[in-house]
């Protein structure tokens, strides 16, 4: 039987991400709740979210392979998520501006027939340059910050901000694609495909 694929995402880069890998798939999104618990660190949150996205959409498409992602942004110990007004938008990226922080993706691939799967957390650190109030605000008035973890996006505008950036940048926009051929690989290997 061919094994068919869905995405567990309602974003549109991880659409676009995950056909760079060739997979022939469709997309069904997870509606979970996505708040961090006490003291869940970045790390943890998102390989939660990832597997809960994925189980959640499985048992809607049980014959088939899921594959989940979840991404935050993390900064000094504190987790940013996707901007809830104009305000907290412009708090997290006063936060960033000129300081060192990290985005953690994880991938999540989930069988619901065989009740088994894989989820792998990466990291990327990423250094902006000094922002000033005025791009901090002229930044607010695009459509960018709204759908993003910690309100920026570095596939548009917010790329000119980059100073420094260690790791793979497909981390940051929501999905690495060498870490969903690796899960895959994974799989195929422990199912002798
Ligand atoms: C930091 C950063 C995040 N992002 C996006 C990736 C994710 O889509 C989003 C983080 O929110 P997520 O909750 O991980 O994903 P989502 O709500 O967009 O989609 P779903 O839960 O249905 O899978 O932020 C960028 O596109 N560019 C960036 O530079």
């Amino acid at each position: 039987m061919a094994r068919c694929y869905v995405l567990a995402s309602s974003s549109p880069r991880r659409r676009e991400l995950l056909a760079k890998v060739g997979l022939s798939f469709i997309v069904d999104a997870a509606d979970i709740d996505e708040t961090a618990r006490s003291s869940e660190t970045p790390h943890d949150l998102v390989r939660r979210l990832a597997a809960q996205k994925a189980i959640v959409v499985g048992t809607r498409h049980p014959q088939c392979l899921i594959i989940g992602s979840d991404t935050v942004v993390a900064y000094q110990g504190r987790i940013f998520g996707k901007p809830r007004s104009m305000a907290h938008a412009q708090d997290m990226l006063r936060q960033l501006s000129d300081h060192r922080h990290q985005v953690f993706t994880a991938v999540a691939i989930w069988d619901p027939l065989w009740q088994r799967g894989y989820v792998q957390v990466d990291c990327t650190a990423i250094t902006f340059h000094a922002l000033s109030s005025s791009d901090i605000d002229a930044y607010l008035g695009t459509e960018e910050p709204w759908d993003k973890a910690g309100a920026y996006a570095i596939q548009g505008r917010a790329g000119e901000w980059i100073k420094e950036l260690t790791g793979d940048v497909e981390t940051v926009i929501g999905l690495p694609t060498r870490l969903v051929k690796k899960l895959l690989s994974h799989w195929d290997k422990e199912r002798g495909v």
